[in-house]
């Protein structure tokens, strides 16, 4: 681990060259760090002293299931009414600073590498006492209740607190960090960090149910999405659409780590005619 990508801010100079890496189709969409200018934040209702990318958010209606948001809260910035939606779940994963949650009346501090899950219903805020800028990634989605099962508690954990766990014959290179029990059903979306070892590679094209949001922390990677091969380095976010097919190996000097959202652990939505009468 040797850091997490933040953006800069700021403007690209009057020189810099476009390098034509952002792509939006219909499977999947790439956008690069060099994208995260001031001129593309946006505000929040609710939220002093902060401004934020907003990198994915539901479009078509039919089948995205979240929003990921590149959060900048500046010293004396927060919130005390975060989240405006009672049926919204939260992940909160720290790239740089320190950042004061406060979960159902707990409090706590997180700094890089820090990790909270904020269920819905949750009375939580969040202020940066600080005298330097806190940043992290807000992924957002609405919980979707099942019979017998109650939504999960909030939780708070860290990078450096949870073990990655090594892909079966995979000597290591490639592993994932799973913050949420996956045996826990209650859950219904994951985020994860997935890291690989120099040479590591997904081996196959991966083709599922679940969409995913991919944003690189740390080093370089060729990664498959659909039918195109992509070049992908720390700062750069990946939006995957439901069966999009993907794939990388990991082709930096260091160890190639990304934050995965993917929704997991329910049924797909039927539609049509005798779908219960509807
Ligand atoms: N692109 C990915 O990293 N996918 C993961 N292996 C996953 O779906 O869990």
């Amino acid at each position: 681990m040797t850091g997490y990508y933040t953006p800069p801010g700021g403007l690209p100079p009057q020189t810099a060259l476009m390098t034509g890496r952002a792509v939006f189709t219909d499977a999947y969409c790439v956008i690069p760090k060099g994208c995260f200018s001031d001129i593309v934040t946006s505000n929040l209702p609710g939220w002093k002293n902060t401004r934020l990318w907003l990198i994915a958010r539901p479009m078509s209606g039919f089948s995205e299931t979240f929003s990921q948001y590149v959060m900048e809260v500046g010293p004396g910035g927060g919130a005390d009414l975060p989240e405006p939606d009672p049926v919204a779940e939260g992940v909160i994963f720290v790239t740089g600073g320190e950042i004061w949650l406060s979960l159902d009346g707990k409090e706590h501090e997180l700094g890089a590498g820090g990790y909270a899950y904020i269920p819905p219903g949750c009375d939580w805020r969040l202020h940066n006492g600080s005298d330097h800028p806190a940043r992290f990634h807000w992924i957002r989605k609405l919980y979707e209740y099942a019979p017998g099962l109650t939504a999960p508690a909030a939780f708070v954990t860290s990078d450096q607190e949870v073990k990655p766990i090594a892909m079966p014959d995979t000597e290591g290179r490639w592993a994932t960090t799973r913050f949420a029990d996956p045996d826990d059903l209650r859950h219904d979306m994951h985020v994860n960090i997935v890291t690989f070892q120099p040479g590591g590679v997904i081996p196959f094209e991966e083709t599922h149910v679940m969409e995913h949001g991919l944003y690189v922390l740390e080093g370089k990677a060729v990664y498959k999405l659909n039918q195109d091969w992509v070049e992908v380095e720390a700062g750069d976010f990946m939006w995957l659409r439901a069966y999009c097919p993907q794939a990388c190996y990991a082709a930096g000097p260091g160890p190639f780590r990304y934050l995965l959202y993917k929704d997991v652990n329910r049924h797909a939505k039927l539609r049509g005619p005798g779908a219960f009468g509807r």
